[in-house]
């Protein structure tokens, strides 16, 4: 949720808008299945917070020290966030097109989107390992099992055995469009650098996840954050800090938001 409102349009809650309409950033495509526990965690901090100091924290800040605290919860590293940001104005499901990476991105794509958000390849490649837990839809990946190619049908980028695994879990007819597996195939629910080794053994979900193995752009990367946790936790913390950065609002840009949900 940090990552998709920092991306469209800064880091200002602006994700966290909701319209009677349909027609807020929350509702465009990319953003649709965002977890609804994490819009009920941040007004739930919300709440917690402006009941001991009323119009202080904005929702913008709060969302970025819940991506903190999840990390950390999920055994990964701790880390100091900057604070600051003021809670935008605006929210269009239409302002999200071409904002958000896609999941069949390959490095060249992926490269310029976080460079146009003053962020590096290595930021983007630990920016990545985010995908250390949680899960992805089949309509996401599903073409690398069934229609890669006309002569190919399954992506060669990925190991037979899971490929397999995958068909399984995400059939070519009849699959619920509910269905999801995991991003990270070992260590789903723990924050660690699982995701690299993965990819290093060719079990990348996304083809945005495999195509940093694969590319000898950013390959040297993973292969060091597989081999070395400590390098990836402070790529990491680092380029979180720098995504936090992104589009930051002060004084009239923005204000401290009651709830998060509405403008004031
Ligand atoms: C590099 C480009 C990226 C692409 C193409 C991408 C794409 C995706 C896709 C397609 C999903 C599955 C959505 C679904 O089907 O529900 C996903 C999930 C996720 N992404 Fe990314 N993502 C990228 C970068 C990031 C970054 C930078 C972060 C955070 C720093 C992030 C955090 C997550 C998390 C935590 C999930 C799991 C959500 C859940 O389980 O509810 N992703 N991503
Ligand atoms: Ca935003
Ligand atoms: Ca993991």
């Amino acid at each position: 949720m940090f990552f998709h409102d920092c991306f469209v349009g800064g880091c200002d809650a602006s994700v966290l808008i909701a319209s009677d309409n349909g027609d807020a950033e929350k509702d465009a495509h990319d953003n649709i299945s965002l977890a609804g526990d994490g819009f009920d965690t941040v007004a739930k901090a919300k709440l917690a917070v402006e009941a001991q100091c009323p119009g202080l924290v904005s929702c913008a800040d709060i969302l970025a020290l819940a991506a903190r605290d999840v990390v950390v919860l999920a055994g990964g590293p701790g880390f100091k966030v900057e604070l600051g940001r003021r809670d935008g104005l605006v929210s269009h499901a239409s302002s999200v097109d071409g904002k958000l990476p896609g999941p069949e991105l390959d490095v060249t794509g992926l490269v310029n989107l976080f460079a146009s958000n003053g962020l590096s390849i290595t930021d983007m490649i630990a920016l990545s390992g985010a995908h250390t837990l949680g899960f992805s839809h089949c309509d996401r990946f599903a073409h690398r099992l069934y229609n890669f190619s006309a002569l190919m049908p399954v992506d060669p980028t990925l190991d037979p055995a899971y490929a397999q695994q995958l068909m399984q879990t995400c059939p070519r007819v009849g699959s619920e469009p509910n269905v999801v597996s995991t991003l990270d195939a070992t260590t789903p629910d723990v924050f660690d650098n699982a995701y690299f080794q993965n990819l290093v053994a060719r079990k990348g979900l996304l083809t945005s996840d495999q195509v940093l193995f694969n590319d000898f752009r950013s390959q040297a990367t993973v292969v060091r954050f597989a081999n070395n946790a400590e390098d990836f936790n402070s790529a990491f913390t680092s380029a979180m800090r720098k995504l936090g950065r992104v589009g930051v609002k002060v004084g009239k840009q923005g204000e401290i938001r009651k709830d998060c949900s509405a403008f004031n």
